[in-house]
């Protein structure tokens, strides 16, 4: 048996018309599948957990069909079942994941691929836990974690005023390079500590810090190139206090991969990465934004099984 976790708003309704034709594949009824759609945020992560606790011995996989927000959800309900098979059929908005796993195909065809011929694979995403885990306990990214600047656009772009509108004029791609260009006009540099693998680096302020699994973000920009998703290593990347041009060239240079030529640009490998501040730090974990005082991040040492086209 396969479940089925649909966000049916992901992508401006994109993965709701692919759950439709899925549906009506032969292949679905013969492999039993079931679904369920998601009503707000928080639920794929509720499901997801209660349909691995039920079925985990049946399960086949968990279809997650929708954006990096439903899949980061989904990771999450299952941190303690990571055995499980996750499928991800991207239909958002971004789908940096895809790309940094190199999913080839896409819809039906990538849905046809993993029931007919499934093909594990063991990824080692990376663990975070905020503010000495008081509130949250240890969670999972398979994206990246930023703060500052990073932080500030992710929370622009979030806000449902923005999200309407950029849906509305059917720009949804757009979303995260329209947040930023914003966002450039107020960006301050942040003040933290910041030790790599328990070594502390003699850096107090930058721009942005952010840590990542794979090189895409915010839709495509190749924000750290020299990460890959099947590494040991977590990539830093850090833009040290530049003029408010000079960033904006920088995220011009995105996408050709040129910005860490920059010299206020550097990009380091580690394990594990503390971050902390006297002030809170505007951050995002896959999209989502909040703030913190004080982040752990450490690349996971149990691995989450996905499938692969
Ligand atoms: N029924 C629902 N109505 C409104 N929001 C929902 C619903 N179900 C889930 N959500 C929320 O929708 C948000 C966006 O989902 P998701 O990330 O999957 O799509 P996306 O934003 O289009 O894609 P991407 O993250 O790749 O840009 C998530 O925060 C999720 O929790």
């Amino acid at each position: 048996m396969y479940i089925m976790i649909v966000n049916p708003v992901a992508g401006n309704g994109k993965a709701m018309s692919l759950f439709r034709r899925i549906q009506k594949e032969p292949l679905y009824k013969k492999e039993n599948c079931r679904s369920f759609l998601t009503e707000e945020t928080g639920h794929a992560e509720r499901l997801a957990l209660q349909v691995t606790k039920i079925h985990h011995e049946s399960l086949k996989g968990i279809i997650v069909l929708g954006g990096d927000g439903t899949l980061h959800e989904v990771v999450n309900g299952i941190i303690n079942y990571s055995e499980t098979p996750v499928c991800f059929i991207p239909a958002g908005s971004g789908n940096d994941f895809a790309r940094g796993m190199s999913l080839k195909k896409r819809g039906l065809k990538l849905f046809r691929s993993y029931v007919r011929n499934p093909k594990k694979s063991k990824v080692y995403l990376a663990n975070y836990s905020l503010n000495n885990r008081k509130k949250h306990g240890r969670r999972t990214f398979m994206n990246s974690i930023g703060f500052g600047l990073d932080g500030v656009v992710v929370a622009a772009a979030n806000q449902q005023k923005y999200r309407s509108w950029t849906k509305r004029l059917h720009i949804t791609k757009l979303t995260y390079p329209l947040a930023l260009l914003r966002s450039i006009s107020k960006a301050q540099p942040i003040q933290f500590e910041l030790s790599l693998d328990g070594k502390q680096m003699n850096i107090h302020k930058a721009m942005m810090v952010t840590i990542t699994n794979h090189p895409y973000y915010g839709g495509g920009m190749k924000i750290a190139p020299k990460a890959n998703i099947n590494s040991k290593g977590l990539s830093i990347l850090v833009v040290k206090p530049i003029s408010k041009k000079k960033l904006l060239a920088m995220f011009i240079s995105v996408f050709f991969g040129l910005h860490t030529k920059m010299k206020e640009v550097e990009e380091w490998k580690a394990s594990s990465v503390h971050i902390s501040s006297g002030q809170p730090l505007p951050f995002q974990v896959d999209g989502q934004n909040g703030s913190c005082c004080d982040c752990s991040i450490k690349k996971a040492e149990t691995s989450t099984t996905f499938y692969l086209d």
